[in-house]
């Protein structure tokens, strides 16, 4: 039996909206519902502040609309209101957006760089891979999406506020042979963002379009972990070559890398490959490896969801404090076995013909 709209619809309607007691379809927190065969795919529009509360809603209907008979592929997202009332800071100065997917001008590939959750260790990989593709004499830009917790800046050791200098479109910032450009640089330091969907959109899609990026072998995004707005709109506005999923070897890590790699499947946005950080701790006085985390689950999983695992990178103080410092540890200690990692990750990537 195939699955109908209705049939989600009336699955839907037996989830309490906990904001106002009404079921969440009548209460208009459904959006975006799409059918598609046994896939189906819809937002829950909630407050910004409410994501927590929201999360067990999420759950709940990606359950129930599973347990449907014909349903294969489920996915629920939580999107923040859209609220007109605050005006964005960051306007687009082109206002109607053209549907579809637009390649970057100038750029030759566009490669997201995303984890499941927070705090594995994505923009320190994104910065040292950035630095070691620049190495390799790639023309290398990276973009700091991470709207919740921008740290290119710090990791790349840049600072002060990107020119404009016509007021349509916005110079690049460069360090280490990358060009880059944070949210991070666009707000004020230190003040708490909260971004809502359409403000999202537009400040993404001003970075990717509105930024002389110049001719570029390769742009990199570095997402904000988790599967949302910037992820969407981002599959949805620019053209994406692929992504790379980032991860620890615990289980909860994995679990959500699981969804991310979902998500992307879904985006038809090609996965190139999982890399696992903290892979195993190397002591910085002696040597000593031990696997805190665990060891081997991402190439587990890997194997599972039949993508590459293109590297393994060691848990080790000196790869924290050289990001901290404002200089990758490819950078800053380039023979250093640890930076050597990146730089076969970049290596890989070039010869593969993906950066
Ligand atoms: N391999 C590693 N060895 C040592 N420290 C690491 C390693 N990878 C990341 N870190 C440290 O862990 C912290 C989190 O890393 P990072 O900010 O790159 O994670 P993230 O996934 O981008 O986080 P967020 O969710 O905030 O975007 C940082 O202090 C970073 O220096």
């Amino acid at each position: 039996m195939s699955l109908t709209r209705d049939a989600v619809l009336a699955a839907l309607k037996d989830i309490k909206d906990p904001a106002t007691g009404q079921d969440i379809v009548s209460a208009g927190v459904v959006r975006a519902l799409t059918v598609d065969g046994g896939t189906v795919r819809f937002v829950l529009e909630i407050a910004a502040s409410a994501a927590k509360a929201y999360e067990p809603v999420r759950a709940d209907a990606e359950a129930r609309i599973k347990a449907l008979p014909g349903a294969e592929t489920v996915s629920v997202v939580l999107t923040a209101h859209s609220k007109p009332d605050t005006p964005p800071d960051l306007k687009p100065s082109r206002k109607a957006q053209p549907a579809g997917p637009e390649p970057v001008p100038g750029v030759d590939r566009l490669v997201a760089i995303a984890s499941g959750k927070g705090g594995v260790g994505k923009s320190t990989v994104a910065s040292n891979l950035a630095c070691a593709l620049a190495a390799e004499g790639r023309r290398v830009g990276l973009l700091d999406a991470d709207v919740y917790g921008p740290s290119q800046p710090r990791m790349l050791g840049v600072s002060g506020r990107p020119a404009s200098p016509d007021g349509k479109t916005i110079l690049p910032m460069r360090n280490y042979g990358v060009t880059m450009m944070s949210i991070g640089l666009m707000t004020n330091e230190g003040q708490a963002v909260v971004w809502r969907g359409p403000m999202l959109m537009g400040a993404l899609q001003q970075m990717l379009m509105q930024v002389q990026w110049g001719a570029l072998d390769v742009l990199l995004v570095d997402l904000p972990p988790g599967t949302g707005d910037v992820q969407m709109t981002l599959a949805q506005k620019a053209r994406l070559d692929g992504a790379l999923v980032v991860s620890t070897p615990q289980d909860v890590a994995l679990l959500d890398a699981r969804k991310g790699i979902d998500m992307f499947n879904q985006l038809k946005t090609p996965i190139y490959g999982l890399i696992e950080n903290m892979s195993t701790h190397i002591c910085s006085n002696c040597g000593h490896e031990e696997h805190i985390f665990g060891h081997g689950g991402v190439a587990r999983e890997a194997e599972k969801l039949g993508v590459p695992l293109l590297a393994e990178i060691p848990l080790h103080l000196d790869i924290r404090t050289s990001s901290d410092g404002g200089a990758p540890i490819v950078v800053s200690q380039p023979d250093s076995p640890q930076a050597q990692v990146f730089r076969d990750l970049a290596r890989r990537l070039v010869a593969d013909g993906r950066a």
